[in-house]
This record gives structure tokens, sequence and C-alpha cells, in this order.
């Protein structure tokens, strides 16, 4: 497959991930995941999603949809819309599928795709992260990545607006 449709391919739907991650495991690979808004990518988001990456053969990245963001984030949110964002993260090297949600938490993406391996950033405590008490229950692991200091989209929003 060309580089070029490689990229929109990583983008599935639930039913398209729960195929696709099946497949993955039959031949003993494991999943790691990590979810977010990620709409303004910096290198705390690079940093999030590497240390995700690297805890398992496979990173799946839940990406909250835009209805999903300004619930969360506010009616001026996001910047860029999901399609948007889920193409900038399909095409990162690490990340091997995005799959957008609409719900206010990740939680029925997480309990249906069962991941080996949650990871959120260090914004979060444990108890704070939604599928986490999920995945630990199935076996999987739950990580906590550290912030990179002074990188934010909102931080990023505020320095275009000074
Ligand atoms: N500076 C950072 N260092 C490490 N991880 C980060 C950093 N910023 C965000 N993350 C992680 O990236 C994921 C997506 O976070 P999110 O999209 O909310 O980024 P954000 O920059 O905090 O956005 P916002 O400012 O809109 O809240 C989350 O798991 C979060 O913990
Ligand atoms: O980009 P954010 O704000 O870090 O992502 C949110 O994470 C929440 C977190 O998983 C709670 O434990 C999640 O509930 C929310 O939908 C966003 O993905």
């Amino acid at each position: 497959m060309r580089k070029a449709d490689i990229i929109p391919a990583r983008i599935c739907t639930l039913n398209e991930a729960v195929h696709r991650i099946n497949q993955w495991r039959i031949t003993g690979k494991t999943v790691s995941f990590t979810n977010g808004v990620f709409d303004i990518l910096h290198r705390g988001h690079i940093f999030s999603l590497s240390q995700t990456a690297a805890e398992a053969d496979y990173l799946v990245v839940g990406l909250n949809s835009d209805a999903s963001t300004k619930r969360l984030k506010g009616d001026s949110r996001p910047v860029n819309d999901e399609q948007s964002r889920a193409l900038v993260l399909a095409s990162l090297l690490m990340v091997d599928m995005v799959v957008i949600f609409e719900e206010d938490t990740p939680l029925n993406l997480i309990t249906t795709l069962q991941p080996d391996v949650l990871v959120k950033g260090g914004d979060y405590t444990l108890e704070q992260i939604v599928g986490a008490k999920e995945v630990m229950a199935a076996g999987g692991k739950v990580i906590i990545n550290p912030i990179v200091e002074g990188f934010s989209t909102t931080g990023i929003i505020g320095k275009m607006k000074s």
C-alpha cells in the first residue's frame, strides 16, 4: 500500500478497530491505548504518544469527536475538526490506529478494545483515568507519563491571542 494510502487507512470505526485488533492478537501482538483531544499537536503530545507506543506492538489512539470536545473544553474548541485531528495523528510514525469517539469519555471504547496498556499524561491521577480499573481488572497495565512542562494546546492558543 502506498504511504499516502496507509495514513487514512489507520482511521477506523469501532467495528473496524475490533476486527483489526483481533487480527493483531491472533499473531500474539500487544496493544497500547491513549486518548485525548489532540487539537493543536505539540511536543507534549509527541512525548505521550511515543511513551505509549513504546509499551506495546501497536498503538491505538482514542480521539474525542468535535461534539465531545466542545462539551469537554468549551464552545471555542476544537480549533481543528475531528477529521483533521485524526489525519494528523494517523500520519505519525508511532500511531497504528485512530478511533474517534462521540461520548464524553472513552470508557466504551476502552472496554470494547481491551488494550493491554492504557497511558495518560501526568495531568491525571490513576483515580481520574477513565478505563484504568477495567484495563487492570482484565490484567492490563496503566501508565501515567510525565508532563513535558510548558506545552499545552490551551497555552498555544493563549500565545496566539496575545
Ligand atoms: N505537555 C504534555 N506532556 C505530556 N503529555 C501531555 C502534555 N499535554 C498533553 N499531554 C497528554 O496528551 C494527551 C492529550 O491531551 P490534550 O489533547 O488534552 O492536550 P492538551 O495540550 O492538554 O490540551 P488542552 O490544553 O486543550 O487541555 C493526554 O493524554 C495528555 O495527558
Ligand atoms: O485530551 P485530554 O483532555 O487529556 O483527554 C481527555 O481525557 C479524559 C481522560 O481519559 C479521563 O481520565 C477523557 O475522559 C476525555 O474524553 C478526553 O479524552
